[in-house]
């Protein structure tokens, strides 16, 4: 195993990059590789060194270490300073950062830029900031002897912090959890998606020379069972994990976390709903659901697939629907004016193509899409779909029911509100709802009925990152954001002095 201060070396032999773990301050590589992919044509970006079981031990065990190291000696203002330090390094290699998602992803450039890198900023500068506001109690106490007694509480760090992401939002999910773990005092080991290891790899290069301590934060890279995943979330030196990722994935890694009662966050999946009633300001709900629908080609957890449309605007709304999404322009990353790109992988978009022809044998409308585009060039290598719209499915339809996580959506009608509420609450999932109405009283009652963590009216993920951000049933478990993640990544003591 060679160790080196560069998160990357070169596989001569094949001509390729390889990607490094990083562990207690060092660049890693292993025994073991696996394939980045660029889903744009298909081709390799690098290899990938795969964490066993012995890196993901080290890892912990120098996050342990440095729990009493200088990390476990800093003052919250001194970590809000490092982190400000992290995310001025994120700014100053800006564009490596977004070519190093695009590469990943193949996301529309402008995307990176404006949402994904900006939030990784974004977020380390946010936890910073709201780690030094963390409030705790204080409460003097009357005591029969009449000299009272003082109770106060004090924040103490988790301990070591299992990270685990997806690959979606790479680094703006993996920096939401691993910022405010490290404004909280704790140290983490964290593992980004199989799908998209480059940008948090830069990341690593980048907490390095902002001064985090070896050991603070570590890097593994690896898939879920049998690999760095499943060792991360059975290691007994994790004292809690946070992930963000499939509901299924959720409720494994909860039974593998069980029997060391370690505390969860879970940010799972959605199946989420766009309301549109006939008062609101129609061209802006069109273009509401279409960003809703597809932006970053559907794979959005909080993405409407299904959009159901009060009765008498329905078939003008689903026209219109079907005009924008002929003008939606499916390109390479850098084109001008792309609006989207391929799905992550052709693993997930046979599965997104297996819906496809599901909706048809359910019997669904194609009102537009439901195939792969044909381009002639060497995008037809890579995991490109056609954005899609149905109509026609009843709502016990798996298209209606299923979690796709792709570019697509149902647009059904309705004719009351009690019936609408109780339609869109008829899910599995409760993640996210987008409400399009300028009747306000309306959308305060009908927001409040619905039974989702987060609710927008005449907008789609406008994000103010102090407010709670997750789900209810299978779209998980607990709340991060503000004042939420200082509350999952801080234990809390009580003292209580006799006066
Ligand atoms: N609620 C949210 O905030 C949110 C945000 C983004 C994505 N998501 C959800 O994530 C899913 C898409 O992401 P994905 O395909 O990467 O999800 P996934 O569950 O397949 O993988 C997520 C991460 O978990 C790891 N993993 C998989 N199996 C594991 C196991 N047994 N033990 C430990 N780790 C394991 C993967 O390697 C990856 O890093 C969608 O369902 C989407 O809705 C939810
Ligand atoms: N957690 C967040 C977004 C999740 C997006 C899901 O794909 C966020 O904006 O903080």
């Amino acid at each position: 195993m060679d160790q080196t201060s560069q998160a990357s070396t070169d596989n001569a032999a094949q001509g390729r990059t390889v990607l490094r773990n990083y562990v207690d301050g060092e660049f890693l590589s292993s025994d073991r590789t696996f394939l980045n992919i660029n889903p744009v044509d298909g081709s390799v970006i690098a290899e990938v060194s795969e964490a066993d079981q012995a890196t993901v031990d080290r890892a912990v065990q120098a996050a342990q270490r440095a729990l009493s190291g200088p990390w476990g000696k800093l003052s919250v203002q001194e970590r809000a300073a490092m982190l400000h330090k992290v995310a001025d390094g994120i700014e100053a290699r800006f564009e490596e950062f977004v070519a190093a998602e695009v590469a990943d992803t193949g996301r529309p450039v402008q995307q990176a830029r404006t949402l994904d890198i900006a939030r990784a900023v974004a977020n380390f500068r946010t936890f910073a900031d709201l780690a030094k506001t963390a409030n705790t109690d204080l409460y003097e106490m009357h005591t029969a002897d009449g000299a009272g007694a003082l109770n106060y509480t004090v924040r103490k760090p988790l301990g070591v912090v299992g990270v685990i992401s997806p690959w979606n939002l790479p680094l703006l999910l993996f920096t939401w959890k691993v910022a405010p773990a490290l404004a909280c005092g704790n140290t983490v080991v964290a593992k980004p998606s199989e799908e998209s290891p480059s940008s948090a790899t830069l990341l690593a290069e980048v907490m390095r020379d902002a001064g985090i301590p070896p050991g603070v934060f570590n890097l593994v890279h690896g898939f879920g069972k049998d690999s760095a995943g499943e060792f991360l979330t059975r290691h007994p030196g994790i004292a809690a994990l946070t992930f963000t990722g499939e509901s299924s994935t959720g409720s494994t890694i909860m039974k593998a976390v069980a029997d060391g009662v370690k505390e969860v966050s879970f940010e799972l999946g959605g199946k989420n709903a766009a309301v549109v009633f006939a008062d609101s300001d129609f061209d802006a709900a069109v273009a509401g659901v279409m960003r809703s629908s597809f932006t970053n080609a559907g794979q959005v957890c909080l993405c409407s697939e299904r959009v159901y449309v009060e009765r008498p605007i329905f078939d003008r709304f689903v026209a219109a629907m079907r005009e924008r999404v002929g003008q939606l322009k499916l390109g390479f990353p850098h084109e001008d004016g792309v609006d989207m790109g391929p799905l992550i992988s052709h693993g997930h978009r046979d599965k997104v193509l297996s819906y496809y022809r599901l909706a048809r044998e359910e019997g669904a409308t194609v009102v537009a899409g439901g195939g792969v585009p044909r381009f002639g060039d060497e995008r037809d290598q890579g995991a490109y779909v056609e954005p899609t719209i149905w109509t026609g499915l009843p709502d016990t339809a798996r298209c209606v029911r299923e979690e796709i996580f792709g570019p697509v959506c149902h647009i059904a009608p309705f004719d009351t509100e009690d019936e609408v509420v109780a339609r869109v609450n008829d899910s599995d999932y409760g993640l996210a709802c987008a409400l399009w109405t300028n009747n306000l009283t309306r959308a305060h009652r009908a927001a409040r009925r619905i039974h989702v963590g987060l609710v927008w009216v005449n907008t789609w993920y406008l994000r103010d990152l102090r407010t709670p951000f997750g789900g209810v049933k299978l779209s998980g478990l607990g709340r991060e954001g503000g004042r939420y993640s200082l509350d999952f990544y801080s234990d809390v003591s009580n003292i209580c002095i006799k006066l």
